[in-house]
């Protein structure tokens, strides 16, 4: 299995409803360039490492270019089969891959495009902790805060111990043939492929990420992920 390839997949077929605005969360550009290509970036900076890199968007996307203006290079492909959940557009997005040569053994990281600070250390620790693990994994948070439990009407019922619980981050890593075989068991019910190996009774790997991973979700979460985003130029300049 030593000669296992590694794949990324960029599921990038979201509207960024909870996110409001006049498109998709992943095209709104952040500290000079689109949030997609920030998280593309932080990929490329590891090019040697990968087989394929692959993003994810409707069939009938029409910012995708706008937004990765060098995309596709020699590499990397743009696949047009994003689907109506973030599962079927991974689900058809492996597929894909499977049809341009990955083979089932091989591993992919599935990383959202709209989680765009994941830096290249996070991605190199993901890989290192889980290329020798049977199941694979994912990056994940601790929890900082105490964790409530609400009744219809938001108050708090209950208080639940949070030392076993977990925020799931991206990216999350499987070979490819397992995860594809869970995912086309499951379908559209799971909102991660860690959840989809759960099901077929595994314990995905949980691998410590960091809170500036988060996923831009909400409005307020734009101007947050661009001060750290400049906050990271500035340091680097
Ligand atoms: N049908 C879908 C839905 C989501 N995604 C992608 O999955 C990632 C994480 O999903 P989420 O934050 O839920 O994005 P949206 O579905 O766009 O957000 P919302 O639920 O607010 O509409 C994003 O990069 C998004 O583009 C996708 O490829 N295909
Ligand atoms: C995959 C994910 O980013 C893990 O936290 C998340 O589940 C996707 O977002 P959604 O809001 O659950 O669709």
């Amino acid at each position: 299995m030593s000669s296992s390839r590694f794949y990324v997949l960029i599921p990038c077929a979201g509207s960024g409803h909870r996110a409001g605005g006049v498109q998709p969360k992943q095209y709104r550009r952040l500290a000079g360039q689109s949030m997609v290509a920030h998280t593309l970036d932080a990929f490329r900076a590891l090019a040697g490492r990968f087989a394929g890199v692959a993003v994810v968007v409707s069939p009938d996307d029409r910012e995708v270019q706008t937004a990765l203006p060098r995309f596709p290079a020699t590499g990397e492909y743009l696949l047009r089969v994003g689907g109506l959940t973030r599962a079927a557009s991974v689900r058809n997005g492996l597929a894909a891959l499977r049809q341009k040569g990955a083979g089932p053994h091989d591993w992919v990281l599935v990383h959202d495009a709209a989680r765009c600070l994941v830096t290249s250390s996070q991605i190199e620790a993901l890989i290192a902790a889980c290329e020798h693990d049977a199941v694979g994994g994912l990056l994940a948070q601790r929890l900082a805060d105490t964790l409530k439990v609400s009744s219809t009407d938001s108050r708090a019922t209950q208080t639940l111990p949070r030392a076993d619980k977990w925020l799931a981050q991206t990216p999350q890593m499987f070979r490819i043939g397992m995860l594809l075989d869970a995912l086309e068991r499951v379908g559209d019910v799971v909102t991660d492929e860690a959840s989809a190996i759960e099901t077929i009774g595994l314990a995905p790997l949980l691998v410590p990420g960091s809170a500036q991973n988060f996923k831009v979700t909400f409005p307020e979460d734009f101007a947050l992920a661009e001060a750290v985003l400049l906050g990271r130029k500035k340091a680097m300049a």
